[in-house]
């Protein structure tokens, strides 16, 4: 740290001082209600006027009206007051939790109606999350305007209060958004406060933000000690650098307010913050390198954005049909809950049921252990599988069955760093074996008929050596030929990378259905293909309450212990749809012969 430079006195005078810390309330309160979607209307109930529809699986009929969900057909065993508790203290109500965004035509004869459950939009916009307030206040009337283009991303600040501000504010609760490690003083961090530029950076001492931003300081020591074991594995002493510009910020990088690194912090932040609000674990972004890259570019989301077409074929499955419509056809609703006897369980078996025809009765049901870790012996890629979750009327508790472990949220902290490969999703926390790590999140939408037969082979087909799970296999034309998905309802997209792909097919739950994660979707979209994966994603039936639509769900899985520091990665597609040398040369290890389609 240069002596004579400009911010050190500013810095200098702060320091310590204990009536700059009551006054700036030095708060880490991370938000409590989840409202990171556009729309909040309520509304009880929903008329429809289409015509029934039948099940392709049984012929079975009935009438779309009557599976509409409506907050008024909530039925709930818990008590009122039944939250769900996060770790810092605040709770979550799991009814004001969005099960879905459904993105209606703006022409639509259905007109579809929200709820607190299932919010219906024109467009999906991303907002800052729901409890940054002074980075909203920020947004307002902050002095600081971002600059470069390329940094203006979807759900980040792109204007800032400035040490110029700081005279002019009211700053009563201000907010720790980051704390660095301080080079030269131990006893210190550096403190980012939420909405305010780097050149307002604080520095105090580690017991003034243990006791007062707690929770800040535990997400720094997560990142650093990521930083250490990332940085170890590479082995070569190349990122040191890199590593110690994260830590312990250099001038530079502190005085340059529109350098890369900010929008890296904020989008660590903010992301974070939207996964705080549903209980998932922190993301942290990095550009390990001299010249950072550009930042990834896109809208997140913490729950799937659902076009109309696809919802209503959701509805539409007899997935979604209650047990009062399946009486006869599921057996007799016993007195075991899935928690105790899965096979019992009338979920599953009508999940056997809705799929065991399609894909001719080979479905298996995957089952959590009771520590709520998938149990994964004899996994084979190419099995048909599904996962479903309790719900309500199970009668367990949402809070502390091991059977909910998507719903409550428990993914775990991920690192996103740029490779040779692009990014990447990296553990940033141990993982268990079969431990949950995030749900694949995005756009839901319908494939047409037509490329669905094209690309997604027949049940009979499967089990072998040509058939994925989930699959990314749609060509940069076939894309293009998408009709107006974007134009219609989301952000216009910008052309994705050539050869990249972010769209994942279901095959068991409904071959048709597709989520993209180009332009919206959540961290799930970094995690890269290798042909020997230490994770795998899973097709789950996860809801809360029995009366909301049963969306299908990606949620990814530990196929096995991973450390920190460790890329997590997925198998997009089997061997043998892997030797084409048109595809993508794989990167998964030196000397790869595979290709990605
Ligand atoms: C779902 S994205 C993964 C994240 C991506 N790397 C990024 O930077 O955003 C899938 C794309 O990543 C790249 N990719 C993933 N795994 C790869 C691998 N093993 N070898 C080469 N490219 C890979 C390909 O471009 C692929 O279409």
């Amino acid at each position: 740290m240069s002596a004579n430079h400009p911010n050190q006195q500013n810095i200098a005078s702060r320091q310590g001082s204990d009536s700059n810390l009551r006054a700036r309330g030095l708060q880490n309160t991370p938000p409590v209600q989840a409202t990171s979607s556009s729309t909040n209307q309520a509304s009880t109930s929903q008329k429809r006027t289409r015509n029934d529809v039948t099940t392709p699986v049984t012929g079975v009929t009935w009438s779309l009206s009557d599976t509409i969900p409506s907050l008024r057909n909530i039925k709930t065993n818990f008590k009122d007051n039944v939250n769900i508790w996060k770790t810092d203290g605040t709770s979550i109500d799991p009814k004001k939790v969005p099960s879905a965004i459904v993105v209606q035509a703006v022409v639509s004869t259905l007109k579809l109606k929200s709820n607190d459950r299932i919010q219906v939009v024109e467009k999906y916009e991303a907002r800052l999350a729901s409890g940054c307030y002074e980075a909203r206040r920020a947004q307002e009337n902050g002095s600081w305007k971002q600059e470069k283009e390329e940094l203006l991303i979807p759900g980040l600040p792109s204007k800032k209060f400035s040490g110029s501000d700081e005279n002019s504010q009211n700053q009563s609760e201000n907010i720790v958004q980051d704390v660095f490690m301080h080079n030269s003083m131990p006893g210190s961090f550096y403190v980012l406060w939420e909405g305010w530029t780097s050149d307002f950076l604080y520095e105090l001492s580690h017991v003034d933000v243990q006791q007062s931003a707690s929770e800040a300081v535990r997400l720094a020591k997560i990142r650093d000690a990521f930083l250490d074991a990332f940085n170890a594995a590479n082995g070569t002493g190349e990122l040191d650098e890199f590593v110690a510009r994260e830590k312990f910020l250099d001038w530079s990088v502190r005085m340059e307010l529109n350098h890369y690194f900010w929008t890296f912090k904020d989008l660590s932040y903010f992301h974070s913050q939207l996964h705080a609000d549903l209980r998932k674990g922190p993301i942290f972004y990095f550009s390990l390198a001299k010249d950072m890259q550009n930042p990834p570019n896109f809208t997140y989301t913490n729950v799937n954005v659902v076009r109309e077409d696809a919802y209503i074929r959701c509805l539409g499955r007899l997935a979604n049909q209650s047990f009062s419509e399946l009486r006869g056809v599921v057996g007799p609703v016993s007195s075991w809950t899935a928690c105790s006897r899965p096979q019992h369980c009338k979920c599953n078996q009508r999940a056997l049921l809705a799929y065991g025809a399609t894909v001719g009765g080979r479905v298996r049901l995957l089952q959590y252990n009771s520590e709520g870790l998938l149990q994964l012996e004899n996994y084979d890629f190419d099995d048909a599988r599904i996962l479903v979750e309790c719900s309500n009327t199970c009668q367990c508790s949402p809070e502390t069955c091991h059977r909910r472990v998507v719903q409550q949220g428990k993914a775990v902290a991920i690192a996103v760093v740029n490779g040779s490969i692009g990014y990447g999703g990296y553990a940033a926390e141990p993982i268990k074996k079969g431990q949950y790590i995030v749900e694949y999140v995005g756009e839901m939408y319908l494939l047409k008929e037509r490329r669905a037969k094209e690309n997604v082979a027949p049940f009979k087909k499967m089990n072998t050596q040509s058939q994925t799970n989930i699959d990314f296999r749609l060509t940069e034309t076939q894309r293009d030929e998408m009709p107006d998905v974007h134009e219609l309802y989301i952000n216009k997209p910008a052309k994705s990378k050539r050869g990249t792909s972010y769209e994942a097919g279901f095959s068991v739950i409904d071959e048709r259905i597709v989520i993209c994660a180009s332009k919206v979707g959540n961290v799930g979209r970094f995690l890269n293909h290798s042909c020997d994966p230490n994770a795998t994603f899973v097709e789950v039936h996860s809801r809360c309450f029995e009366s909301d639509p049963l969306i299908p769900k990606i949620a990814v899985f530990a196929l096995r212990d991973i450390a920190v520091g460790e890329a997590i990665t997925v198998r997009y597609y089997s061997d043998g749809q892997m030797t084409d040398k048109r595809g993508i040369k794989c990167g998964c290890r030196d000397n790869c012969p595979n290709y990605l389609p």
